[in-house]
């Protein structure tokens, strides 16, 4: 269970500040798969950023199963399992060796990490384990991050853009694989500019846009806010892209 608190996190830019974040707050609940929603630029990568303790935020508190981010950082990392939005694997590596290495990190023994292993590949569909990493494809190299971030079993799941770049089957495989990790009782968050994809695999989505909460629903629930049956369009209209279209 992550609990986000009104989140704040500005940047410095040459322009003037950038006020990526301007107080999100929404709970993303065991169990379910909560989807962050929102165009380029939106706030969603600064927001799991500070989710997942990598950026301190200017104000506002994180809970993660109870334990508040920042006072309670390490416990917080292993309770969670992190697809950022940089993949990097090492290239020297093999994927196996790249996955092992960060269930070692974990301090899992080596039985545990072969057995995750297989078990990951099975369900992700990685027939390249043994090969260096070193020429992946985008996909080949995020089913490696994928299994890297699970390794060590964690109750909490964060994925930046997990489909990128993906193909369509390939994202098939891995929306069954996101819905088993929830059906197993997991807290999954995901992020997206994709409504359509958002609205498939999400019990709740969180709409974000200019770092602030636009809307919070199910996919039915949002399309009966706006009174729009197609998903594109309620997104565009929970966004306010249509204003800034006008505009
Ligand atoms: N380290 C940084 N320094 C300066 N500005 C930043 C930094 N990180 C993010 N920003 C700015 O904060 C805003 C939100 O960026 P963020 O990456 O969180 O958006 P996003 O919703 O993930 O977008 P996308 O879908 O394009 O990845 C943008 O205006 C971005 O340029």
């Amino acid at each position: 269970m992550i609990l986000v608190d009104n989140l704040h996190k500005s940047f410095k830019a040459k322009s003037g500040p950038v006020h990526a974040v301007r107080g999100v707050s929404f709970d993303a609940r065991d169990g379910e798969i909560t989807g962050l929603l929102g165009p380029n630029g939106a706030g969603k990568t600064t927001t799991l950023r500070m989710l997942y303790t990598l950026m301190a935020p200017d104000q506002g508190h994180v809970q993660v199963d109870g334990l508040d981010i920042q006072r309670d950082a390490t416990a917080v990392r292993q309770r969670l399992g992190v697809l950022p939005d940089a993949r990097g694997v090492y290239k020297r590596l093999t994927a196996r060796e790249n996955i092992a290495y960060f269930g070692r990190l974990h301090g899992l023994d080596e039985a545990t990490i072969a057995c995750r292993i297989d078990a990951m590949a099975g369900t992700l569909g990685m027939d390249f384990l043994d090969r260096r990493t070193e020429g992946f494809s985008q996909g080949q190299r995020t089913k490696t991050a994928i299994a890297r971030a699970l390794v060590h079993d964690p109750k909490n799941v964060i994925l930046d853009e997990p489909t990128n770049g993906l193909d369509v089957m390939t994202t098939r495989g891995l929306r069954g694989f996101l819905k088993q990790l929830r059906d197993e009782g997991r807290c999954v968050i995901f992020s997206s500019h994709i409504m359509q994809e958002v609205a498939a695999l999400c019990d709740r989505i969180v709409v974000i846009a200019h770092g602030e909460v636009k809307a919070i629903g199910t996919p039915d629930e949002l399309r009966a806010l706006t009174g729009e049956d197609d998903l594109e369009n309620v997104f565009v209209r929970l966004a306010g892209l249509d204003m800034e279209d006008a505009a």
